[in-house]
């Protein structure tokens, strides 16, 4: 073999610096479960990257006995010390770019987000949303999809944009709604769904292959139709196992 364009004992100590890991910053509100789903999935290395901090707008949020459990920095930021919308987004801006994050992710995150805030993060801000968008944006999701008497239901993984629950959609699940379902049932089987279609789709955003570009999120450089991609619960177990096996 010729000799190397360098002398050979030039690489014989280099040590590759690990790559930095990708930084996630998680904004709630509540409970939590979807940043814990989070935190397992980095736990198990499929997140693709690390939660960097965990920031709620309500100091009782049980998400914060979550992060500080799992060693992350967790921090109240309450919109009613704010004299408006604006002033409260002006805030929450500098405490999350202190943290330099390269995905901020919605878990449960109640507040409509200012225009400003939104276009500061434009393309690097995933919501998990209890609908199958289009289909019940805003609240109260699972009762309005239950007094409509609607078969089927769902979440959505969606880019964050001005229009409230408009972004484009990367990911959905569905669920069946029986007749016997509740508000609170319903709500149980959508939440479970999250909890396996969100780290997918956060893992999939650090790794590069899910992507906003223009009007339209992308996967590995293909536009997705407006409402995503569609995991069964099979094939999101799959991606999991996947996640460990790569
Ligand atoms: N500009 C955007 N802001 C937010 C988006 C978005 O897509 N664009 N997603 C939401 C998350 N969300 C549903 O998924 C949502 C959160 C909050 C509300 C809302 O009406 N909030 C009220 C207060 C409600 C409360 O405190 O219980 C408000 O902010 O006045 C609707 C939808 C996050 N933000
Ligand atoms: N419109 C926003 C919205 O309703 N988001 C919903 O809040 C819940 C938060 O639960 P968690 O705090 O246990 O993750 C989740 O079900 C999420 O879809």
């Amino acid at each position: 073999m010729s000799e190397p364009g360098y002398p050979s004992d030039t690489l014989k100590d280099f040590t590759p610096e690990p790559a930095e890991a990708r930084r996630v910053v998680v904004l709630i509100s509540g409970s939590g479960s979807n940043l814990q789903a989070l935190i397992d999935a980095q736990a198990h290395d499929e997140l693709g990257g690390e939660i960097v901090a965990v920031i709620s707008n309500q100091a009782d949020a049980y998400g914060l006995k979550r992060a500080r459990d799992a060693g992350i920095d967790a921090v109240v930021l309450p919109h009613r010390e704010y004299d408006s919308r604006e002033a409260y987004d002006g805030a929450l801006i500098k405490v999350i770019e202190r943290h330099e994050p390269d995905l901020i992710v919605l878990a449960g995150f109640m507040r409509i987000l200012t225009p400003r805030f939104v276009n500061r993060f434009l393309g690097r801000m995933l919501n998990i949303h209890p609908s199958l968008l289009p289909a019940y944006q805003g609240l109260h999701t699972h009762a309005r999809a239950l007094s409509d008497g609607v078969a089927e239901h769902g979440c959505s993984v969606h880019f964050v944009t001005e229009e409230l629950d408009g972004g484009p959609v990367a990911l959905q699940a569905e669920v069946a709604i029986t007749p016997e379902d509740t508000e609170e049932s319903l709500k149980a089987k959508v939440q479970a769904r999250e909890h396996l279609i969100f780290p997918i789709a956060v893992c999939w955003y650090l790794e590069g292959r899910l992507r906003l570009e223009g009007d339209a999120a992308t996967m590995d450089g293909t536009p997705l139709p407006p409402t995503g991609m569609r995991l069964s619960h099979a094939d999101a177990a799959e991606e999991l196992d996947e996640e460990i096996d790569d």
